[in-house]
């Protein structure tokens, strides 16, 4: 719906705007603060595939929390762009090197498996107390998620973001899949 879109992109904008202008130590502080006191809220399971990816423009960064889960057993991907409307996740090891795969964002090589994910970390422009979310507005994750819903597949969505990010509220297009738990450096919320 065309009235939609502009609505989403005008608060796309303003969002962006809050999130740009946080501090590099309220960033860096904030990765931690969710790494150190909520990520064990997560209970992310040994063996349990886990998507995160890697933080650009200036998004909060899960690294600290992507290495807990690690560590744990966990079996990290990141995201990788195909194509104008396709995305998929390549399994991460530790210490792998990454290649540039595109609008900044970095992930493993075609050498790397592909996996699909049992819990998403969702990166977000915004997201509202509904857990409607709020991306860049290329559709990838909605596109992703639909796919494997239709293979009878449902990882759990999380939202990874900085608190400034809440809007009131998100237009709710049909083809949005929303959330179902959001981390912030204010902690974990349920929806
Ligand atoms: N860190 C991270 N990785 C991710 C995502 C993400 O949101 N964050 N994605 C989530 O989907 C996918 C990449 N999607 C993206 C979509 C648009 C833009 C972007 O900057 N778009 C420009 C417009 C580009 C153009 O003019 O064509 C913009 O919005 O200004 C970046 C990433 C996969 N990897
Ligand atoms: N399941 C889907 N099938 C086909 N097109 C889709 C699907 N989901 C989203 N799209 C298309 O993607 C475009 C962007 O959608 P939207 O604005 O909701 O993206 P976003 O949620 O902001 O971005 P992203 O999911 O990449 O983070 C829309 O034109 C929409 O029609």
């Amino acid at each position: 719906m065309p009235s939609s879109l502009t609505e989403k992109q005008i608060l796309r904008n303003a969002v962006l705007a809050k999130r740009d202008a946080l501090t590099p130590d309220f960033r860096d502080k904030a990765a931690r603060t969710i790494a150190e006191n909520y990520a064990d809220d997560l209970n992310i399971q040994s063996g349990q595939v886990v998507s995160g990816f890697w933080p650009i423009r200036s998004e909060i960064d899960p690294r600290p929390v992507l290495n807990m889960f690690r560590e744990r057993g966990a079996l990290i991907c990141l995201p990788v762009i195909l194509n104008k409307t396709q995305i998929c996740f390549r399994f991460w090891q530790e210490d792998q090197a990454l290649v540039p795969c595109g609008f900044g964002t970095m992930a493993p090589d075609q050498t790397a498996p592909t996996l699909r994910p049992d819990v998403m970390l969702m990166p977000l422009a915004g997201f509202d107390k509904s857990g409607h979310r709020l991306g860049y507005g290329a559709g990838y994750y909605d596109r992703y998620i639909s796919n494997l819903h239709n293979q009878g597949h449902f990882p759990e969505l999380i939202g990874f973001a900085f608190s400034c990010q809440e809007l009131p509220s998100v237009p709710d297009e049909q083809h949005d899949v929303p959330l179902e738990k959001i981390v912030t450096e204010n902690g974990l919320r349920f929806f």
